[in-house]
């Protein structure tokens, strides 16, 4: 199956001369979730504004189900939700009808039904009738989702869906993102809560400074890069680390009280055996042994140094 989003080659220099997206290329499977990771600036949000057809690219191409964004935005457009970063609602009108003539821009028939489930989803349907202005910050980006699904996009775009956001909200947006997931909807996230996109992405692009510097499949970026955590919990805290034990990747942590061991997984020798044999010549007890995966965090912080 050809990919339902496709970027090429794109690049954007803004007016000012900034270049902030510089040779992008990206497939993006149908049905596939994808989060885009990357620091401020990295280029995150006019990478997903020019597949949305929003920000004119100055090089490159991108289509989405077949259809060039630029030469024929509006049957790319119609596939399209998008959650933005920034508000953008009718303030004097109210939730139901927002979402209502969301579904009228895009030339879709009135469907209440799906309109009432939508809103039921998103914990709106209680605020139907209230006029989006009298809404906290939180319930007016619950409406900016129902804005975005309303007229049943196959490609949702969430811009940094859950910044700022309470629990609760981020609850309701995973909940339906499974929804979404279940359905096929292909789902573009940008995100700077690593936990996040380990949590729900099948792939992972990671974004810094307009170019993408990988983009992988979940599991597979965290072995490939995954580096493991030894932590041995001693059964007496030690002042210093001893000498026979001092080596690369060892540290004394929680006052002493336990040793930690960072190794890679996929070295020839992980060094495991000769400093368990090391810890028991230089006669320290051990209470207990535990390994961690680094997580993604440590990964990305990695990338991103090592690209600037
Ligand atoms: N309209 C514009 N004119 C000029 N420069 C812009 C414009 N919009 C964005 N930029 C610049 O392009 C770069 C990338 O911005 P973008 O918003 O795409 O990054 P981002 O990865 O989404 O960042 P954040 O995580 O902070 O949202 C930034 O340096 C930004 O200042």
């Amino acid at each position: 199956m050809p990919p339902i989003v496709s970027v090429r080659d794109l690049t954007k220099t803004y007016a000012g001369g900034f270049t902030a997206l510089d040779g992008v290329t990206l497939d993006i499977e149908e049905g596939e979730i994808i989060a885009l990771l990357g620091p401020n600036g990295a280029g995150k949000t006019t990478l997903i504004s020019t597949i949305c057809g929003i920000t004119m690219p100055s090089g490159g191409a991108v289509e989405v189900g077949g259809h060039d964004v630029v030469r024929d935005w509006r049957k790319a457009r119609d596939m399209i939700g998008l959650v933005p970063q920034e508000l953008s609602l009718e303030p004097f009108s109210t939730v139901w009808n927002n979402a209502r003539f969301s579904r009228g821009l895009f030339d879709r028939p009135r469907d209440d039904a799906y309109l009432e489930s939508l809103l039921r989803d998103l914990s709106l349907w209680e605020k139907r009738d209230a006029k989006v202005m009298e809404l906290s910050g939180g319930m007016k980006r619950r409406v900016l989702i129902a804005k975005a699904l309303a007229h049943r996009p196959r490609v949702l775009f969430l811009d940094e869906p859950t910044a700022g956001v309470d629990v609760e909200l981020r609850k309701d947006m995973w909940r339906v993102v499974e929804r979404l997931r279940g359905e096929g909807v292909t789902i573009i996230l940008t995100t700077h809560y690593i936990e996040e996109a380990e949590a729900i992405a099948d792939r992972i692009g990671v974004i810094s400074r307009g170019r993408i510097l990988l983009v992988e499949r979940t599991e597979e970026l965290m072995r490939r890069l995954g580096r493991k955590e030894l932590r041995i919990e001693l059964a007496e805290p030690v002042d210093d680390v001893p000498e026979t034990l001092r080596r690369d990747g060892l540290e004394r942590v929680d006052g002493g009280q336990a040793l930690v061991y960072t190794y890679d997984t996929h070295a020839e020798r992980t060094g495991i055996t000769a400093l368990l044999a090391d810890l028991q010549a230089a006669g320290l007890q051990l209470a207990d042994l535990s390994t961690s995966n680094s997580s993604l965090e440590e990964i990305f912080v990695g990338l991103v140094k090592e690209d600037a």
